[in-house]
């Protein structure tokens, strides 16, 4: 959670945008796409569809399965140009107002919006705009664009886009779609989230079939080609003329999250270039050299530990086994609003696999201890289980700070690492040893030399507190709702 939002005890998590253009059934597409960046956001889902004359919208909370699930709902969002959104809320709480993507009805037609990330000065511009007469219908933080789009003072949509873009402070992914202009992808000036352009095989002759999505994977899903990445503070417009790109905020250099290597992408995709599953593997080996241990097994914390449990094993030639057995029909995050019914998710979610741990040495690879929730439930399980010593290995460097830039972290007091020793916090989570990769081992594993050479590419604030993003709302001491 970031500060920004009510104050509800809740893992962090973030959002999954998919857009497309000029494919048949475009919707259905969509649907797809956002089945494969589920693990972006598990609470609510929307379609907005347009067919050349009127634009569809359906939208709900719940899974991608529980919105789209039935194809009579996709079949009734006809058009050639949809754009998809997968929520987990940083600004605004969980209600039906707040699901993206966002409509609205100019003087000039129809606009629709989804956006991954989340804005450091909403509630500052929020304010001047309600003084101004704006009447928001939501509290999240995105609504935001919707209003400065209106009030722009430039003709074009495409201007009023830029003029509203240049206002806001913080991390955007956006996908935009227009009757005139066609689909608008854009990522912030420092790109700290994803954006991927792709193209359905087949449309190479003329100018449809184009994807913009926050990761690989849901290109993969529905067959289409992996083009680029869009560039930090690029604006791509797809329509009827091609593909045409702008450049408002020139080149300022990238500072992408580097956590969605750590944690929030799916192993599978690839981000500006470099492979998740590669990157997380590598990672763990840098962790099985900088803290080897004498153990007889490597047990990853099921998902996003395993890639890297791998890497750490190959490394250290201890055998891999999998030792926590994952409950697939619970999420990835429990979004509900008490510790108390968290640390049950936590149990309903993994269980020990006794044969495996039974009178052995073991080593746990997780990629983050946030609050300790997981770490806590899963050492327990595992001694009890009959493991004879219990090595914790952690593939990111202790989260300490808050994130403001669309991930739902909770603020500084509830981050174990930020109130604990690293000797406290082997203590409360009740392992015999404790580390985290390195700085430099985690910028190694990204490519770099180390992270004075590397960092300069990335956020790495959740870790260091050096945020690359003025935080305008938190040192106003304001926030945009509930
Ligand atoms: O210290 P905590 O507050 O418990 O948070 C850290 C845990 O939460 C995440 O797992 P999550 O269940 O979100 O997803 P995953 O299945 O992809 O690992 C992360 O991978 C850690 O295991
Ligand atoms: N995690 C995200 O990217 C969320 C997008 C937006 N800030 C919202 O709260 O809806
Ligand atoms: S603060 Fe952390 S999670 Fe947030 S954008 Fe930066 S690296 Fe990513
Ligand atoms: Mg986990």
């Amino acid at each position: 959670m970031s500060p920004q939002s009510e104050p509800l005890n809740r893992p962090y998590e973030e959002c999954g945008v998919f857009g497309v253009w000029g494919v048949p059934n475009a919707s259905a597409l969509t649907a797809l796409g956002l089945h494969s960046l589920q693990h972006r956001g598990q609470e609510a889902a929307g379609i907005i569809s347009y067919d050349n004359q009127r634009f569809h919208q359906h939208k709900g909370l719940g899974l991608v399965g529980d919105v789209f699930g039935d194809s009579r709902v996709t079949a009734a969002l006809p058009g050639s140009m949809a754009i998809g959104h997968n929520r987990y809320a940083t600004t605004g709480g969980t209600h039906v107002r707040n699901v993206q993507p966002f409509y609205a009805d100019y003087a000039f037609g129809g606009l629709g919006v989804a956006h991954n990330g989340n804005l450091t000065n909403a509630a500052t511009l929020k304010k001047a705009l309600v003084k101004r007469g704006c009447i928001f219908h939501s509290s999240t933080d995105t609504e935001v664009f919707i209003h400065l789009i209106a009030v722009s003072l430039y003709s074009t949509v495409l201007d009023r886009f830029i003029d509203a873009v240049k206002q806001v402070k913080g991390a955007y992914s956006l996908i935009t779609m227009t009757p005139d202009d066609g689909l608008i992808g854009m990522r912030d000036p420092l790109g700290v989230r994803p954006l991927v352009l792709g193209r359905i095989p087949g449309y190479e002759e003329g100018n449809g079939g184009w994807v913009l999505t926050s990761e690989t994977c849901a290109l993969d899903i529905i067959g289409a080609d992996y083009v680029r990445d869009i560039e930090p503070g690029e604006i791509v417009v797809i329509n009827e003329n091609g593909i045409r790109s702008l450049r408002p905020f020139g080149d300022q250099g990238g500072r992408f999250c580097v956590f969605e290597y750590i944690y929030f992408a799916r192993p599978d995709s690839v981000l500006e270039g470099q492979a998740v599953y590669e990157t997380r593997k590598r990672i763990g080996a840098e962790l099985a050299r900088e803290s080897a241990v004498d153990a007889d097994v490597i047990v990853p914390v099921p998902d996003s530990g395993v890639p890297s449990a791998i890497g750490y094993a190959e490394e250290s030639g201890i055998p891999f086994e999998l030792g926590i057995i994952r409950n697939h029909y619970v999420g990835r995050t429990f979004i509900e609003p008490t510790d108390q019914i968290r640390n049950l998710g936590v149990k309903m979610k993994h269980s020990a696999n006794r044969p495996v741990l039974a009178g052995k040495r073991v080593v746990l690879v997780d990629d983050s201890i946030v609050r300790g929730t997981t770490s806590r439930k899963i050492v327990d399980m595992v001694r009890a289980a009959g493991a004879t010593e219990v090595h914790m290995r952690i593939t990111s460097p202790p989260t300490r700070h808050p994130c403001f830039y669309g991930i739902d972290t909770p603020e500084e007091n509830k981050l174990m690492a930020a109130t604990h020793t690293l000797e406290q916090m082997a203590e409360a989570i009740g392992v015999d040893s404790l580390a985290f990769v390195s700085f430099d081992g985690l910028y190694r594993a990204l490519g770099h030399e180390n992270r004075a050479e590397g960092s300069r590419r990335y956020c790495d604030a959740c870790f260091t507190g050096d945020y690359p993003i003025s935080l305008v709302d938190k040192e106003g001491n304001l926030v945009v709702g509930e």
